[in-house]
């Protein structure tokens, strides 16, 4: 099915350098895309990825999301938009949340006017786990742009762009992220840092995430959320999987606190969201509640469930073990070539 839909079709993708960016770069060209562009900032990066692909597809756009023309101009003749481009790191938003305002919320913004005014057919959000009860600048403003994404759905009901969103947890070995610096502190005989121990975090693969958003594209009703669900460790469980996994079964550890903005545990789903959510196996669907504020126009019983559930967190999902860790782990291609393909 989505093969066909997407067969031949233009994709513009913001932030398409960093990881998840390029992850489904790779993966539309699989896809018999006919052209994709990539929206970014960074010029050598750019540079690279050119090289590093080398596929006449690729066609690249320096520009900025907050900027509008950049956007329009790169989204010409875009089918598909994929918005991954955000500032993303919870203690530098935490510094600078006027910074994740204007490219977060004012640059989403820019990205679903400049997709509606190409004609684009769907454009697909790129979401935080962090957004739901959001204590960070990072969280505040994604959920801004899902709010953003939600109002462009429920105020252009003609529209010919679908507009949607997809939702993750933290996405394994992603640059800057806690496996790779728990790696280079095992294979440089340092202790492994751990914020808090029995802080958890939702583990997925960048690999499983691109599914959703080409499931996304093509299947998406106006202002639908997808969430992906995911198992989840402690940090002290991911670090001694880790630990293990290079040889060392009894890691020296050092306990370093909280850091700015962060929560004990994450959640995907809300108690709210998920009384509406439709359970699709591997992922669940929120549909849009398109009401408009006439709220007496609509007659509802009252939800009996919302007392029920509980929110869908890291913590009551299912949760991993060192072992179960570990042989998720190894099921991604970086720790594949760390440590050999036969560990
Ligand atoms: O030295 C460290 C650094 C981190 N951690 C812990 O490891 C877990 C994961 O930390 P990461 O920095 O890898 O990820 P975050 O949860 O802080 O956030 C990351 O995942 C998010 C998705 O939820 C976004 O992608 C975000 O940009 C990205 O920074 C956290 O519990 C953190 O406290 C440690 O124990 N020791």
């Amino acid at each position: 099915m989505t093969s066909d839909a997407m067969a031949g079709a233009t994709v513009a993708i913001t932030g398409g350098t960093g990881s998840f960016g390029s992850t489904m770069v790779r993966h539309l060209l699989t896809r018999g895309v006919d052209t994709v562009h990539i929206l970014s900032r960074d010029e050598a990066k750019q540079d690279d990825m050119r090289k590093r692909f080398s596929d006449s597809r690729l066609r690249f756009f320096l520009g900025d999301v907050r900027d509008f023309d950049s956007v329009a101009e790169s989204f010409i003749g875009a089918d598909f938009v994929f918005h991954a481009a955000a500032l993303k790191q919870v203690p530098s938003c935490e510094f600078f949340p006027q910074q994740a305002v204007k490219t977060n919320v004012q640059g989403s913004h820019n990205v679903i006017e400049a997709a509606a005014a190409a004609g684009a057919r769907s454009v697909v959000c790129l979401s935080t786990d962090k957004a739901v009860y959001p204590v960070n600048a990072m969280g505040m403003s994604k959920a801004l742009m899902e709010k953003t994404a939600q109002a462009f759905a429920r105020n252009n009901p003609h529209s010919k762009t679908t507009v949607s969103i997809t939702r993750y947890g933290n996405v394994m070995y992603s640059r800057g992220s806690v496996i790779p610096l728990f790696v280079d502190q095992i294979q440089a005989g340092k202790p492994l840092t751990l914020t808090e121990p029995t802080m958890t975090r939702f583990l997925m693969s960048l690999q499983e995430s691109v599914d959703l958003v080409e499931y996304a594209f093509t299947h998406a009703e106006p202002g639908d959320l997808f969430v992906r669900k995911a198992p989840a460790s402690t940090v002290e469980v991911l670090g001694r999987a880790v630990a293990g996994l290079l040889g060392d079964e009894a890691p020296e550890v050092q306990v370093i606190g909280t850091r700015h903005g962060e929560k004990l545990h994450e959640t995907l789903l809300s108690r709210e969201e998920r009384v509406k959510a439709v359970d699709q196996g591997d992922y669940f669907r929120v549909p849009l509640d398109a009401r408009s504020l006439e709220y007496e126009l609509y007659y509802e019983e009252g939800e009996q469930r919302e007392v029920e559930l509980d929110d869908y967190t890291s913590e009551n999902t299912e949760r991993l073990d060192v072992e179960a860790t570990q042989k998720l782990l190894r099921t991604l291609p970086e720790v594949r070539r760390l440590i050999g393909a036969d560990r």
